[in-house]
C-alpha cells in the first residue's frame, strides 16, 4: 500500500539515461512514490515503465502527454516532476510544470541566462518551488567551491569538460555553471600576453565575458568529466572531478526531491540546498 503522505513524483525523459536511474532511486525511496512516467520514446507508449528499463513492474505505464500526466500529478496532491530530456524542450516543460503548481526539478542541462531569469520570474509570481540544478553530484560541488578559492589567487584559469558523444549541448551546464562561479570571484581572467590567432577556428575553445576558455570533448567511453586547470608561472593547479557511474547523480536528486517542497520560487544550483 502506498504512503499517500510520501510525495508524488513524475519523471519527465523516464526511459533516457537519467530518466531510468532516477525511477530506480524515487521508487526506493520511502518518502516518494513515482506516480508518472513521460516520454516520447514511440515504442514504450503504455508499456510499465519499470518493465522497460528492466526493474521489474511498477504499475506505472510510460505516456507521452505531459499535460495529462501533470493533470494526474495535481490530482495526487503537493508533487514534483524531474526532468531529463533535451536542452530543446526543457524551458517548455519546466514552464508547464509551473503552470500546473508541479514543482520541477530540472537536470536537464542547455537553459540559458535570460530563459533562467523568466522561469525564475515565472515561478515568484506563481510561487512555486523550482530547482534547476546543472549537476547533482556533490563531488562537482566541492570542485567548484575549490575552484572558487583557487580564483582568488590565480588570474589565468581554463575548463575542459569531457562528456560521451551522446551529448546534445556544449559547453556542459556544469561547466557554464563552474564559469559563473568564477566570474563572481574575478571580472577578468587569462590577461593577453600576444595576439593570438586561430588557425583551426575554435582551437581555444569557447570564451566566456570574463576571458574563461571552455573546451568540449565529446568521446565513446566517457560518461561525465571536468578539468579547472589554473596556471601561474612556475605552477600549475589542476582539480578534477570523474563521474564513472549515473547513480552518483541521485542522492542529489533525491534530496533536491525533499528540498523543492517547501520552495516558492526557483533556486539555481545544488550547492544553494546542502
Ligand atoms: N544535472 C545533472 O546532474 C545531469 C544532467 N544531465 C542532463 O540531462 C539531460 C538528459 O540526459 P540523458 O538522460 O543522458 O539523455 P537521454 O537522451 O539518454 O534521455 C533523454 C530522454 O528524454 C526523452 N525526451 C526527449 N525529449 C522529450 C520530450 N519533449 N518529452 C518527453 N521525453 C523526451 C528522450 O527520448 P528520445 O530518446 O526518443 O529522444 C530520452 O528517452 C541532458 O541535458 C544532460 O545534459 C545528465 C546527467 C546529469
Ligand atoms: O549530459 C550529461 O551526461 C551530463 N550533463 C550535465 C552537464 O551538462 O553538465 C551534468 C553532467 O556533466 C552529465
Amino acid at each position: 500500500m502506498a504512503n499517500q503522505t510520501s510525495i508524488p513524483v513524475v519523471v519527465n525523459g523516464a526511459c533516457g539515461k537519467m530518466g531510468r536511474e532516477v525511477i530506480k532511486a524515487v521508487s526506493q525511496a520511502a518518502d516518494m512514490r513515482l506516480v508518472g512516467a513521460i516520454d516520447k520514446n514511440p515504442t514504450a507508449q503504455g508499456e510499465d515503465i519499470g518493465e522497460v528499463i528492466g526493474c521489474g513492474p511498477l504499475e506505472i505505464p510510460v505516456m507521452a502527454d505531459l499535460e495529462a500526466t501533470l493533470v494526474m500529478a495535481q490530482s495526487e496532491g503537493q508533487s514534483v516532476m524531474v526532468d531529463f530530456t533535451h536542452p530543446d524542450t526543457v524551458y517548455e516543460t519546466t514552464r508547464a510544470a509551473i503552470a500546473y503548481g508541479v514543482r520541477p526539478v530540472v537536470g536537464t542541462t542547455g537553459l540559458s541566462v535570460e530563459q533562467i531569469r523568466e522561469l525564475a520570474e515565472f515561478a515568484d509570481k506563481a510561487s512555486t518551488g523550482c530547482l534547476i540544478i546543472p549537476n547533482f553530484s556533490i563531488g562537482v560541488v566541492l570542485m567548484q567551491q575549490a575552484a572558487q578559492q583557487a580564483a582568488q589567487y590565480f588570474n589565468h584559469v581554463e575548463i575542459i569538460e569531457l562528456h560521451h558523444n551522446q551529448k546534445a549541448d556544449a559547453p556542459s551546464g556544469t561547466a557554464v555553471q563552474t564559469a559563473q562561479m568564477l566570474a563572481q570571484v574575478q571580472s577578468q581572467y587569462n590577461p593577453a600576453e600576444v595576439k593570438e590567432s586561430e588557425q583551426l577556428p575554435g582551437a581555444r575553445g569557447g570564451t566566456t565575458a570574463e576571458g574563461i576558455h571552455i573546451h568540449s570533448v565529446r568521446l565513446p567511453g566517457l560518461i561525465a568529466h571536468q578539468e579547472i586547470i589554473f596556471g601561474d608561472p612556475g605552477q600549475i593547479y589542476t582539480l578534477r572531478h570523474d563521474t564513472s557511474d549515473r547513480a552518483s547523480f541521485m542522492p542529489g536528486v533525491l534530496l533536491s526531491i525533499r528540498r523543492v517542497m517547501p520552495l516558492k520560487s526557483l533556486i539555481y544550483g545544488l550547492d544553494k540546498i546542502l
